[in-house]
């Protein structure tokens, strides 16, 4: 059974969250095949010592890229803490990111009592537990 890929991404005024997050859960995250945005990549590799393969930055084409993994059906879990207080200037890519977990049905973590609670749940942890592919 191959490890779940989860995808780690936030905005610059949401990094600390998302990098105390994962240095609480380092241990989980090192078993699981890590993808991030740009500079939250970077950040998590340099600061929390974690192995990522890092896409564009956001505002560069990074959201997209995170997004065409869920329709290749290849991502298994997204944390995004995403900024509820600054635009961003690709606000339509972040939507389009978020719409995509609600059409693949993939779990999705935008702050950090649900990212506990995915990671802490025996169904993330259960190999043979894939959530149910939505019909159109
Ligand atoms: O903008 C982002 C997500 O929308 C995150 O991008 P960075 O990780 O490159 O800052």
């Amino acid at each position: 059974m191959p490890n779940k890929t989860i995808a780690l991404v936030a905005h610059d005024h949401k990094k600390p969250d998302l990098i105390a997050w994962a240095k609480k859960n380092k241990m989980h995250l090192e078993s699981l095949d890590l993808v991030a945005t740009g500079t939250t990549g970077g950040l998590l590799t340099k600061e929390v010592g974690l192995h990522v393969r890092c896409f564009k930055s956001g505002p560069l084409g990074g959201d997209q890229q995170i997004g065409a993994l869920i329709a290749e059906q290849a991502l298994d879990v997204l944390v995004f803490f995403w900024d509820p207080m600054n635009p961003a200037p690709h606000d339509p890519d972040v939507k389009a990111l978020l719409r995509l977990c609600s059409v693949w049905n993939v779990p999705v973590a935008c702050n950090l009592a649900t990212a506990d609670m995915i990671i802490s749940s025996p169904l993330f942890h259960d190999p043979d537990f894939k959530p149910e592919l939505p019909r159109y």
